[in-house]
Order: C-alpha cells, then structure tokens, then sequence
C-alpha cells in the first residue's frame, strides 16, 4: 500500500474531529476511576458498521469516516466528534483490542474499547460478557511490545532491526495523536499576523521553533471552517513536511520541478518561497490528484504553479537539464505519519514496503537527469525506515546515474525527537 497525498489531506481533515487525549494514556489509569459517558445506539452502530467496512471490507478508514458522517445529517457536532475519534483509535489500538476483548464481536471489541478508555460500559445486550476485571486482567498479561504497541509483529521486528534502539522511542511516538499545524501563507501574511488573527477568532496556536511559517493548533477544532482558511492565509500541514520544500533552498526566478506532486502541498509551499515569481512545474502519474494542486493554488494567490500528467518516460525526458531543482517526494510506507494514518499499519506487509522500495529507486534514476549541472535534487520521504531513505540515496549514488551528483547533507527526522511526522529528506548536487 502505497500512500496518496489525497488520503493525507482527507485524513488531516478528520483528525479535526479527535479529542487531544490518546488510548494509550487512559489504558494506564484504566479502569481504576471510570468515567461517565453515556453511549448512544445509533452512533455505537455507526463505529461498529464502520470497524467492519475497514477490517472485513479492507476500506480506507478516512473514507469509511468521511461516508459515516455522511450518511446521518442528523448527527451533531459531538456525535460526529465521537464517531470519528472512537473509529480511529479503535483502528490504531485494534491489535492491543483484539488481544484483551473476550471475543472478536464487533460489538465486544467496541466495548472492550469503551473500557481501556476508562469509560462504563451501560447494561446492553450486546455488551454482555466484556467485564472489566477480565480486559485489564488480559492487558496486565501482556508482555510482547508489538502487541502493547497494537502493531504487527513483523513491523516491530523490522523496525527493531533497522532502528535499533530507538525503535522504542520511536514507535511510541508514532502511536500519539497528531498535533494539528498550519503553514502561515506568506505571500498573504505572516505567521504572527495570522497568529493574532486566528486569536481574534478563538483559535489559540503556538509557533514551534526551527519552523519559521508553522503554528500549532493549541486545541484541536474544525481549522477547515475558519474564514481565514478561505481566504487562503494558511494550509494544513505538518511540521516536518514544511522542512522539504525549505531544503530545496529556492529563489524567486527559478525552474522548479516537484516531479510526485499528489495533492501539491510541497508545491504551494516552494511557489510561496519563491515569492510566486518563476516556474513550479508539478507532475505526478496520478493526474486526478494535480486538480487538487490547481484549486489550492488559486485559493493560496499563487499563478506560477503549472500541472502535467506523466504518461510515460518522455514526459521525462522532454524536461532534461531543466531545472534549477528538483524535488523527488517520492511515495513510501507511509511510516512516519502513522500518527495520521493508523491505518497504515494493518495495510502495509514486508513485501509492499520491499516493492515501493523499487519504485523509488526508479523514480530517482529515471528522474535525475530532469535537473540541471549545478542544480540540486531533493529526495524525501514521510517514512523514518533506512531501507526507504539514506539506503536508497547510498544506492543511487553507487550506480551509474549517481556518478553525476554530489551528496550534500539529509536530514533524518524521527517522532519521538521531533515531536511532529517522520520525515527523511537527503540534499544532493548535480555536478
Ligand atoms: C508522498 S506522495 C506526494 C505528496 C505530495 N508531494 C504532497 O506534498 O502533498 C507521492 C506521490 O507520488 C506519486 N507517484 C507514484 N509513483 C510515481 C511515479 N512513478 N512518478 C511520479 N509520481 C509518482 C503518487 O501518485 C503520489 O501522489
């Protein structure tokens, strides 16, 4: 499973709707004080319903949601919030559920979930046989780190072997919910300008240091809905991935190509650097994706992004030694934005991780010659596995094509250090 920038932007969208606490937080106070919530059928049913479609149908989670919600106009704000949050951390904890729920009931894995978040459980029917006592004597049991991390024991092993030591760290990290982070559009305002005026609104953030155009929501809400959105101050997007289009080091004038451009957030990001003067040519085999590019160009004030389809290698060859950069943001696990995509984890298996490896490395010899002498390629990726990143850069720098470049620096940004997605992005010159 290879992840599309569509699916991040849709994901982004309704982690909105998640409350700031994570499972993990409440399975160790579990049980010992229980809250008072009360549950609803009509909304159990749609996370129940939901649950299904993602493990037994092997839908996407942010688009089983997005129907979810969808489907009942009568549902409110809190309703909605409810339905979302309990899908999502039901699919991230769905192992650590599975090991702990007196059985695979959709109904009981969902009240097994109830109760690791510390909540009553109230006397229905379909509730019977989940006790308290037998859930946290099953979670007290458990001692394998793949199953309290509610991961496959494949991913644990190969994250163990290649991480080392910080795989503990790290995949801890990366279980947390995501910080919501908006990029200030500085060709319409500035960070602090944008900061004061989402206050105006009640929208507290924080500016995160090292991330000169970044703000963090404070507390999570709808950010979609705010007039300031519309008028195209800000987008939606993580920390870490503000860092990419920063390395490219960019200057007004320049050519540009962002040669994976899904959805084009790394797009509008280099046009606003290049204060919208020169060319961003975004391109992706996906063209229905670069739609998306264009309407969120218009609504950000920038002209100078123009789209292409790639078709075929001509498309690619037609554009050697044109560019002053190059950016190579290529698809990958996905593993480092697990926080957003919990999803992501029961999708992925050794073998898709070994074949979108292959497509990067293609991606990167085929691409290459797109940059001109004394230009520089940026190669990144949202996953934090070496075996996606500096192994792949030691790679192409090894063959034939890598004996034109000169390896600059890279930048290997992990959860648990940074605080924000798992990024890997590697600087190199054309000589
Ligand atoms: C990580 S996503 C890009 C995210 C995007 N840059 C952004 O900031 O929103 C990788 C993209 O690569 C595209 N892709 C996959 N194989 C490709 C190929 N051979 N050439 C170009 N793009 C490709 C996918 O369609 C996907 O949109």
């Amino acid at each position: 499973m290879v992840l599309g920038s569509a699916s991040i932007l849709i994901s982004a969208y309704l982690l909105l709707f998640l409350a700031a606490s994570s499972l993990k937080f409440l399975i160790f106070a579990v049980l010992n004080r229980q809250k008072l919530m009360r549950l609803y059928s009509n909304t159990v049913k749609g996370v129940v319903n939901a649950i299904e479609e993602i493990f037994y149908d092997q839908q996407y989670a942010d688009k089983v949601i997005e129907r979810t919600l969808k489907s009942n106009k009568k549902w409110g704000a809190r309703d909605r919030g409810f339905i979302a949050e309990s899908v999502y951390e039901m699919v991230r904890w769905w192992r650590l559920i599975n090991e702990v729920s007196p059985s695979e009931d959709l109904y009981h894995l969902f009240g097994t979930y109830w109760l690791l978040q510390g909540h009553h459980l109230p006397p229905w029917e379909e509730f019977e046989g989940v006790h308290v006592n037998a859930v946290k004597r099953k979670y007290e049991d458990l001692t394998s780190r793949a199953a309290l991390q509610s991961i496959p024991d494949w991913l644990d092993e190969m994250g163990a072997e290649l991480l080392g030591e910080e795989w503990d760290d790290e995949i801890n990290a990366l279980n947390e919910q995501a910080q919501v982070v908006l990029r200030a559009n500085t060709l319409k305002t500035t960070r602090e300008a944008l900061m004061n005026r989402l206050q105006e609104d009640g929208v507290e953030t924080y500016a995160p240091k090292g991330y000169p155009d970044a703000l963090v929501l404070a507390k999570r809400q709808n950010i979609f809905r705010n007039p300031a959105f519309k008028e195209g101050l800000y987008e939606i997007q993580d920390a870490s991935s503000q860092l990419v289009a920063q390395a490219l080091g960019v200057e007004p004038g320049m050519r540009v190509i962002d040669a994976c451009a899904g959805a084009g957030g790394k797009s509008l990001h280099l046009a606003t650097l290049m204060g919208d003067k020169g060319r961003v040519l975004s391109m992706d085999i996906e063209g229905w994706k670069l739609k998306n590019t264009k309407l969120r160009a218009r609504r950000n004030g920038i002209s100078i992004i123009e789209t292409r389809t790639i078709e075929d290698n001509k498309t690619i060859k037609r554009l050697k030694a044109s560019a002053d950069r190059l950016l190579l943001d290529v698809p990958c696990s996905g593993l480092g934005v697990l926080r957003r995509n919990p999803d992501t984890k029961w999708k992925l298996s050794p073998e898709s991780i070994a074949n979108v490896q292959l497509i990067q490395q293609d991606i990167l010899q085929n691409y290459c010659s797109m940059v001109k002498p004394g230009g520089i390629m940026v190669y990144a990726t949202c996953s934090i596995l070496p075996t996606e990143n500096q192994r792949q850069v030691e790679k192409f720098l090894e063959s034939e094509k890598g004996q034109d470049f000169t390896f600059l620096d890279d930048q290997k940004v992990l959860a648990h250090e940074s605080g924000f997605d798992g990024f890997y992005i590697a600087r190199l010159e054309r000589k």
